[in-house]
């Protein structure tokens, strides 16, 4: 692994797996680690506009990532770091709860509180993973859909369009998005899968799947706090991914481990 800061130029060594070596980055704090995340993520979002005209990012629900977002928005709202076009950013999500739409549950309605009510979206550029009371019974249907948004916005025969950004949350025995350890969607080969039975509640959920996490162009794993040192450890040492989800989710130009100083805590020291 390397170590840098998070507004760093990513330029990866690869690993034996061809993907670049993952990069470790510690802040002392979960507040710390929200804030660094937050200007990396504007930074990340304004580069890809200058090169693309346009920017991606897959949204991640639970605690870092909403303050993630709460930071990105306070960001937005200063002049000076006023440098993401938000009309010309497509949002996605990793994962969502098939649960009715203004359910509290919804990853949807987390994201649309701290961020994107505050910024100026193109609605159009919005992507959520279909509720429970989208027109879709079964979350097997809506994870089809879903995959089929994908594809569309990818063109070309593609399956995943270009995403510049994938943010993670990860869970004290590593599960990510909604693909929780020796679950069917850790060996799932579709884009996204419908998930049923989930270990934690709510059982029901529509995830994106392996190949859609490392088809993004960077991966960011944003944990905090002592119960998750553990897996941290785990997957930054070699564990597979149907053990312990957050070591296959991986970029194909970085995979960066955004952690606070409690969630390092059982890492090697560099
Ligand atoms: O229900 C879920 O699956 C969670 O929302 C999960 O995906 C979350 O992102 C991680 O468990 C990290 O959450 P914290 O950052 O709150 O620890």
């Amino acid at each position: 692994m390397t170590h840098s800061s998070p507004g760093d130029q990513v330029d990866q060594a690869l690993s034996e797996s061809g993907r670049p070596t993952p990069d470790v980055v510690v802040q002392p704090d979960a507040d710390h680690l929200a804030r660094a995340v937050a200007s990396a993520l504007v930074a990340r979002l304004a580069a890809a506009q200058a090169v693309h005209g346009t920017a991606s990012v897959v949204l991640t629900g639970g605690g870092i990532g909403t303050a993630v977002l709460e930071r990105v928005a306070a960001l937005a709202a200063e002049p000076e770091h006023a440098v993401v076009d938000w009309g010309a950013v497509d949002v996605w999500w990793g994962d969502e709860r098939f649960v009715p739409v203004d359910h509290p549950d919804r990853n949807e309605l987390g994201a649309r509180e701290s961020l994107l009510s505050k910024v100026a979206l193109d609605p159009e550029r919005v992507h959520p993973i279909p509720s429970s009371d989208a027109g879709f019974d079964e979350p097997e249907e809506a994870a089809a859909w879903y995959a089929e948004q994908l594809a569309t916005a990818a063109g070309e025969g593609r399956t995943m369009p270009r995403i510049d950004v994938l943010l993670l949350g990860m869970g004290p025995e590593g599960h990510v998005a909604s693909i929780f350890p020796d679950s069917p969607a850790a060996t799932d080969d579709r884009p996204v899968v419908a998930v049923r039975d989930c270990p934690k509640p709510p059982p029901t959920r529509v995830s994106l799947g392996f190949p859609a996490i490392t088809a993004a162009e960077e991966v960011w794993l944003l944990v905090s706090g002592e119960g998750k040192a553990e897996a941290v450890a785990r997957a930054l040492g070699g564990a597979e991914p149907v053990d312990l989800p957050a070591a296959g989710a991986q970029g194909k130009q970085a995979t960066r481990w955004l952690l606070d100083a409690a969630a390092a805590s059982r890492l090697p020291r560099a």
